[in-house]
């Protein structure tokens, strides 16, 4: 894997990681927010429910309060039988029933168990009297239960089989001056109309229920869970609150907010609130307690409705986009600021360990990277330097060597290697040319003794000296050298026959005259051969030395040249 996708990767990795351990924050923070938003929200809807159900109620409770407080009535209640009494009973009775909201009015008489009741329509004009309590009777047992346990007040759901209909009633106990109950008044809402006013509100997300005391369901737009007449039922009967919620802790959860709420006595505005589920979702509950009528107003949340997780989606997009965004810049920088520096210097350092010195551009960012490209080219330069000057050394050494190598170390002349050299290129020169050229073997006579008699250093002086008179007599051009001990070679280009054996005898002559001078005089054989166009190397040298030989046969110390024809070449 390259360096690139690998540190990509690496990024991506910990990006991602960084990400889900913000986006889990992100949800924990977002949670917690909802959370205490939608316990804000609950207080304030449950506190609006209340109010909504109070200001509808109160009026309607004041007026019951007011007909349970009527001295006619109290009076009549005891004295049933008094004929002039029931009439202005029967009035007072209908004029509150015009102020009534329901425009309905019931009265219920404890020692005639007379029950009485008229409605909107007059429909028992003249005929209130409406039946018997009785207290045999399952239906009429609120009355009967009511009076037991002396409520003064009190709200009941309940259908009346007698009268056909089912309301809101409000039942408020009348009692004469001596505080003994005579009755029960009040008056009956229509349960349709007063759950589409109060509960059934078409508020998307919003649920309202009122439970009783006991938790018993009162008002709630589903009618199925209403806990008809639940003063009369014992308890485990009662439809309760915690048959709308799915989960056992989230009934005990309600219920303890009920018992909360019950214990502080109904301090006012003290609202309770925790998440519970309803049919699968979500919800917050908030439950106040209104102590005006004994109820528990629940008010349920949906979040999902009031706060979509799709209103997140927008965040999540710009959460994406900036990972991606943020991914593509760091691909970007780091491809400019690092990976392309690294892999041109890469390919630098590979062209130079390949052995050449000529770099391909090299991005040099304001950075280390930058600045390590930079120490590379100068390194590079410097190494491309001393690599051209040693190799410049090498050859100067290797050109020494080389002539080192041809050159006679006693005498400075060329040796035998660098005569065979001289000799190939005249003899290709000759075939070229077409021309001949000539050859001279000389030997010191009588070296040997020289040796023994004055020593091997005298022997070396005079073998120095021979060299640089062989120098001083051939010309320039002309190749001269040691062949081996006292034996040296001259080979002569271009020449013709007469210059061979002057050049020959001028060495010859000057050897023997200046060696007097030095005090140890000693001659030279010299022979010669003058070589033509298609001798080889070894024709020439066997009869130059045949030449020689000649000489040394003949005493010595004189010049004999021969040609081809291996006559002897004389002076011009
Ligand atoms: N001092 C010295 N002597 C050398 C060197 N190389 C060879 N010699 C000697 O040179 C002598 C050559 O002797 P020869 O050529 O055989 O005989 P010669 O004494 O010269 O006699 P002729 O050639 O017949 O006149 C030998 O004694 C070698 O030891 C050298 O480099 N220095």
């Amino acid at each position: 894997m390259s360096l690139k996708t690998r540190l990509l990767s690496l990024v991506a990795v910990l990006m991602i990681t960084a990400s889900l351990a913000s986006w889990l924050a992100y949800r924990e923070l977002s949670e917690d927010i909802i959370e205490r938003w939608g316990q804000q929200v609950a207080e304030i809807q449950v506190r609006y429910d209340s109010a909504r159900l109070l200001q509808s109620l109160e009026r309607e409770i004041g007026l019951a309060r007011q007909m349970a407080d009527s001295s006619t009535l109290v009076k009549w209640a005891t004295a049933p039988e008094d004929e002039a009494l029931g009439r202005e009973a029967i009035r007072e009775m209908e004029s509150f029933r015009s102020n009534f909201r329901d425009n309905s009015y019931f009265v219920a008489l404890r020692d005639s168990r007379r029950y009485y009741y008229n409605n909107a329509d007059n429909e028992f004009e003249n005929n209130q009297l409406r039946y018997q309590l009785n207290p045999d009777k399952p239906e009429d047992a609120w009355f009967f239960q009511l009076i037991e346990e002396g409520r003064n007040f009190h709200l009941n759901v309940n259908p009346d089989a007698e009268l056909g209909v089912t309301k809101l009633w409000i039942d408020v106990l009348m009692r004469d001056e001596n505080d003994r109950i005579v009755g029960m008044v009040g008056t009956g809402l229509d349960l349709d109309s007063f759950l589409q006013d109060i509960v059934d509100i078409d508020q998307d997300g919003i649920t309202t229920l009122f439970v009783d005391y006991n938790g018993a369901i009162q008002l709630y737009r589903d009618q199925n869970y209403i806990d008809f007449a639940s003063i009369i039922k014992p308890e485990g009967q009662k439809s309760t609150v915690d048959l709308l919620f799915d989960h056992t802790e989230d009934k005990q959860k309600v219920l303890g907010m009920l018992q909360i709420l019950k214990n502080r006595g109904g301090a006012t505005g003290a609202v309770e609130s925790s998440f519970v589920t309803v049919d699968g979702r979500k919800h917050l509950a908030g439950v106040a307690f209104l102590p005006a009528i004994g109820w528990f107003e629940i008010t349920l949340l949906d979040l999902e409705t009031l706060l979509p997780g799709s209103y997140l989606w927008p965040l999540v997009a710009v959460f994406l986009t900036s990972l991606i965004v943020t991914l593509i810049l760091f691909h970007l920088i780091i491809r400019s600021r690092i990976l392309k520096p690294i892999i041109s210097l890469e390919s630098a350092v590979e062209k130079v360990r390949g052995g050449s010195f000529t770099l391909p551009h090299l991005d040099k960012p304001d950075n280390e990277i930058g600045r390590l490209a930079s120490h590379f080219e100068k390194m590079t330069d410097t190494l491309a330097h001393s690599t051209r000057e040693l190799e410049r050394k090498v050859e100067q050494r290797t050109d020494e060597l080389h002539r080192l190598a041809r050159i006679d170390a006693l005498t400075g002349l060329k040796n035998r290697r660098g005569l065979d050299e001289a000799l190939d290129e005249e003899i290709q020169r000759a075939e070229r040319q077409g021309t001949g050229f000539g050859l001279i073997w000389l030997d010191i006579d009588h070296f040997k003794a020289i040796n023994d008699d004055l020593g091997h250093q005298a022997g070396d002086d005079i073998l120095c000296r021979v060299a640089l008179w062989l120098k001083a007599g051939v010309r320039p051009y002309d190749h001269a050298g040691r062949w081996g001990g006292d034996e040296f070679v001259v080979v002569l280009s271009p020449c013709d026959r007469d210059t061979l054996h002057q050049i020959a005898s001028r060495i010859h002559e000057t050897i023997e005259r200046d060696s007097i001078r030095t005090g140890t005089p000693v001659t030279v054989s010299v022979g010669g051969y003058y070589c033509q166009p298609g001798d080889d190397v070894e024709t020439i040298l066997r009869q130059a030395d045949k030449a020689l030989y000649r000489v040394k046969q003949q005493g010595r110390n004189r010049v004999y040249i021969i040609d081809s024809q291996g006559s002897e070449i004389n002076p011009a």
